[in-house]
């Protein structure tokens, strides 16, 4: 099992000078510190030199991942609602369809990246849950002559209720998996789930270690996704899954119209009025429309190594769910 939120914690600080330079980032602070040694600084520069996109804004690869951090920082508390409120409900649907994409078999190790507030375990736990006690119902019925204190016993192990099954939320931002937690309290999730602070593009977890991945809505964030794609094929076990819910391409143009002035008139404006923030949400508009198109994200995942990659759009392609193997 995953190490818990602790431990993790204490994993990441442990890995010596780069991990330091990417807490030191996430903190806003400099690697190019004149304590920093040469070696460091050095490499600071090279990346410094390096741009990138936050929205449509253009700034250094150094400067991006601290400014994701202060985004959903900002949003947390607000995160739940507004999806609902934005999406009209939407968001669930997608997250629904990724569970039935996913159909996980009984003892599958979920690794969640990017899992925020943890709307993808949950969904999993349900998911593992149900299927676990038709089988169990399925079982009882079969066997004649138990006693009552057998069929409790059946029922009263939360963690066998789940069938071995496991989930780990992984998030770089404390105040999303703060959110989380406090959600999977007041919902009674315990059992068979862990919350790890962790940066997709360094996971704080050894190799070989998944059945599945998921990352929804979470890629499109990451400064350097082919690194975090490598990532993923390097944590997922031989034969294990990587499953992908992300914004993507609108072919209609009538759509595609309507979409964009949804996006740009309405996202931002609603951003203000429910959560006070303005400019996170139009950091989100802006981030799905620099996010590579269906085919050209196809190619990343197969350049990270994985196999039988396919993917499919929903709602005209406003999203899409990628998958793909580790052979
Ligand atoms: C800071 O970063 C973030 C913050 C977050 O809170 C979330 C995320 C990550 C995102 C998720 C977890 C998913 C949930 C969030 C969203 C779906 C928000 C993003 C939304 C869009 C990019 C726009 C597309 C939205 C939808 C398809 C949802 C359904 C919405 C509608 C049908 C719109 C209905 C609204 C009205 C009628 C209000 C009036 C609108 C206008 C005056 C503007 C003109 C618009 C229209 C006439 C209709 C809009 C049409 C479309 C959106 C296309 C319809 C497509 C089809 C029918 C196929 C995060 O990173
Ligand atoms: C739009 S939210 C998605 C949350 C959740 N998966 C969902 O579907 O509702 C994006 C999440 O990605 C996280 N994130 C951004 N960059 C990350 C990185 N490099 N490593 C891990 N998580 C990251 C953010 O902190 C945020 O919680």
């Amino acid at each position: 099992m995953a190490a818990p939120g602790s431990c993790a914690l204490w994993s990441y600080c442990g890995r010596g000078w780069s991990w330091a330079m990417r807490g030191c980032q996430l903190l806003g602070l400099r690697s190019s510190w004149p304590g920093a040694p040469l070696s460091a600084r050095l490499l600071s520069q090279e990346k410094r030199a390096t741009e990138t996109h936050f929205g449509f804004e253009t700034v250094s690869e150094e400067e991006k991942g601290g400014k994701v951090y202060q985004v959903f920082e900002s949003v947390a508390k607000k995160y739940d609602v507004m999806n609902d409120m934005m999406s009209l409900g939407i968001h669930r649907v997608w997250k629904d369809l990724l569970l039935w994409k996913m159909r996980p078999l009984p003892g599958t190790q979920l690794l969640d990246v990017a899992g925020g507030t943890g709307d993808i375990a949950f969904r999993f736990l349900n998911y593992v849950q149900s299927q676990h006690q038709r089988k169990q119902k399925r079982q009882l019925r079969a066997q004649q002559n138990l006693s009552w204190e057998e069929i409790a016993k059946e029922y009263q192990n939360e963690e066998d209720s789940l069938g071995g099954s496991r989930v780990v939320v992984c998030d770089i931002n404390k105040e999303m998996l703060k959110v989380g937690k406090q959600k999977a309290l007041a919902q009674g999730y315990r059992a068979g789930l862990a919350w790890v602070l962790g940066d997709a593009e360094e996971l704080p977890f050894d190799d070989d270690k998944f059945d599945i991945y998921t990352i929804a809505f979470g890629i499109r964030n990451v400064t350097h996704i082919d690194q975090a794609l490598q990532e993923a094929h390097r944590v997922l076990k031989p034969g294990g899954r990587f499953l992908c819910l992300e914004f993507s391409q609108v072919n209609n143009p009538l759509i595609s119209r309507l979409y964009d002035l949804y996006s740009f008139q309405v996202i931002p404006v609603l951003g203000e009025v429910i959560a006070g923030d303005w400019k996170s949400y139009q950091y989100l508009v802006e981030s799905i429309r620099k996010f590579p198109s269906q085919e050209e994200f196809k190619e990343m995942i197969e350049d990270a190594g994985f196999h039988k990659v396919t993917y499919e759009s929903l709602t005209s392609g406003i999203v899409a769910i990628h998958s793909g193997f580790k052979l």
